[in-house]
């Protein structure tokens, strides 16, 4: 039985969708010649296929069939672009606000963070991202570096007395110590403060780190054929529609209290920093560094304490599980391949002996740079492995798309651009883009640093992204603001981590999944229940000299 919520969600959905029908043929604008896979049925177009599978296998097999730019079909026949072609995309990326974040992805996002840098659009983006730079510049993100590598040395030290001083090794779920290490970093980086997520036992006690850890699995993960129906008969209603919907369906009921966890947290810090700065106490955190430029912006630009509440918990959400999981999946792929994770190693040792020769306690940032292997390992693991695998956008008038590689239509005819209709639904691919076998090389469907080393990718192509090439922090206006403080978190744990453990691959290691939530996640198959894990042997690194 519906509740009269849903009854009215359901009356107001079945009016707007008979508006939006009788308009769209009206007006006779539309996709229908460009190429792409049969849906599975009328009610729910592609979008099961797409959702319900693992991150990036459906379209690793429609961009081959199809290419760059492919029409998939949403609930009830509506039109949806996938885009993967890099000219496609950076004209989407680059065009300033002239593809907003879809509002259905926008009002998701909002269950989770509440408002904040991703969610706005337009003038409020542009104030919003002015008032966050100067907190994410590359001096202000290589200062936290010490930070970093001591609380990777903490998780070290973790395993450590998991694995007990008899040199043996154990299975560890690597990636909840990991997160809740990068979860206590973001307390310290944004706030100095410490959250205390990492706990002795490996699973954090810290109440807000337990609900962000299954937030996306809970809220977002595997949705059933009806979930898929009903999201995409919103496309057909307003915003504030859709907004109603989140904010009082049950399925996000997960979601909502996590955001309000979220924000009475922020408002606590917040509090306690206000007071601190107005002591004259401020220091290099992220929201001293904020709210000295928002002080700074003349009085109609800055954010009101609210926003700064939104925007907190902005970064505590979106800057711990990503860099998170890319770690995750680093010590996944080392232990497939114990040579790589051999030839890792030597290289960080190299340079551990060369600094501490040089009277140098911890690596630098250009430390890092130098290790030319540790650089390909990072961008191949960005590239294979992103910890988000599409955007969601649509287009706010009637556009032409450039073109990478000429695509042929059903009627034969080979275009090189693409007209496409204001409000049409655009699936960015970061995958599908990753993996193109015309900028990363033939075998781009497979894990090898190397192609790092000995080409020039970074410069190939359209650039797009913001890192190696990459579409993995998106690119233009809406780029990751925090994709240097993820980079330099990535290798200071990274460098720690490997000098200290051997990882090998255990059986349910095989079953690991690119779980296709909000963001990409490590699930073993068939746990969802259980959230992110990456269960992997763990065995110190014998002759590590301290
Ligand atoms: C592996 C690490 C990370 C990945 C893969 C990642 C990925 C992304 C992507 C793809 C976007 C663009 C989304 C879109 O255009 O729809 C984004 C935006 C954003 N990210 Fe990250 N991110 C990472 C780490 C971080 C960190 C460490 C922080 C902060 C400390 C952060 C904060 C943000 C914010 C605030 C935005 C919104 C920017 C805007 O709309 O102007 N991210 N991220």
């Amino acid at each position: 039985m519906l509740t009269s919520t849903q009854q009215v969600a359901v009356v107001a959905l079945a009016g707007v969708f008979v508006l939006h029908f009788v308009y769209k043929r009206w007006k006779k604008i539309g996709i229908d010649h460009v190429r792409g896979p049969e849906p599975q049925s009328w009610l729910l177009g592609n979008m099961a296929q797409y959702f319900q599978a693992e991150a990036g296998v459906a379209e690793a097999k429609w961009t081959a069939d199809y290419g760059g730019v492919i029409k998939l079909q949403g609930a009830f026949g509506m039109p949806v672009l996938l885009v993967a072609d890099p000219k496609a995309l950076q004209s989407i990326y680059n065009s300033g606000y002239k593809y907003e974040k879809h509002p259905i992805r926008r009002q998701l996002t909002k269950v989770m963070l509440g408002g904040g840098l991703t969610i706005v659009e337009g003038d409020q983006h542009r104030i919003q991202r002015r008032i966050n730079t100067p907190a994410f510049g590359f001096p202000e993100t290589r200062a936290h570096i010490p930070l970093f590598i001591e609380y990777a040395s903490k998780l070290c030290q973790i395993w450590h007395s998991q694995v007990g001083t008899n040199e043996d090794s154990v299975v560890i779920d690597v990636n909840v110590t990991i997160s809740s290490a990068t979860m206590d970093v973001i307390g310290h980086a944004a706030f100095d403060y410490e959250f205390n997520a990492l706990n002795p036992d490996g699973v954090s006690e810290n109440p807000l780190k337990r609900a962000l850890a299954l937030i996306s699995t809970k809220s977002f993960g595997a949705p059933s054929d009806k979930t898929i129906i009903f999201q995409n008969l919103l496309e057909y209603a307003p915003e504030w529609l859709v907004a109603f919907y989140v904010d009082y369906s049950k399925k996000y009921a997960f979601g909502r209290a996590t955001r309000d966890l979220g924000i009475k947290t922020a408002k606590e810090l917040v509090e306690i920093k206000q007071e601190e700065l107005r002591l004259g106490k401020g220091k290099r955190d992220i929201f001293s560094l904020l709210v000295k430029a928002n002080h700074a912006a003349d009085a109609k630009s800055r954010l009101s304490d609210k926003d700064l509440h939104s925007q907190m918990v902005t970064i505590i959400g979106a800057g711990h599980e990503t860099t998170a999981t890319a770690l995750s999946w680093s010590l996944y792929e080392l232990g497939r391949q114990p040579e790589i994770q051999k030839r890792l190693r030597n290289e960080v040792n190299a340079q551990l002996d060369t600094i501490r020769a040089n009277g140098q306690a911890i690596f630098t940032s250009s430390d890092f740079e130098q290790m030319e292997y540790l650089t390909a390992f990072t961008k191949e693991i960005f590239r294979f492995h992103p910890a988000v695998a599409w955007g969601w956008r649509t287009s706010m008038h009637d556009q032409v798309l450039p073109l990478s590689k000429p695509l042929t239509t059903t009627t034969g005819e080979v275009i090189d651009s693409l007209p496409i209709p204001k409000g049409i639904s655009i699936l960015t691919s970061i995958f599908g883009f990753n993996r193109n076998k015309e900028v990363f090389g033939q075998d781009a469907d497979s894990f090898n640093p190397d192609r790092f080393l000995h080409s020039k990718i970074d410069n190939l192509g359209t650039p797009v992204g913001v890192y190696g090439n990459l579409m993995t922090f998106g690119g233009g206006t809406r780029a990751c603001i925090g994709w240097r403080f993820a980079i330099l978190e990535y290798q200071s744990f990274l460098t720690e981590i490997i000098r200290n453990f051997e990882f090998e691959w255990v059986p349910e290691t095989a079953k690991v999944r690119h779980e296709n939530v909000i963001v990409t996640v490590p699930i073993v198959e068939g746990q969802m229940d259980k959230g992110p894990r990456m269960p992997l042997r763990v065995r110190p690194v014998v002759n590590t000299e301290e």
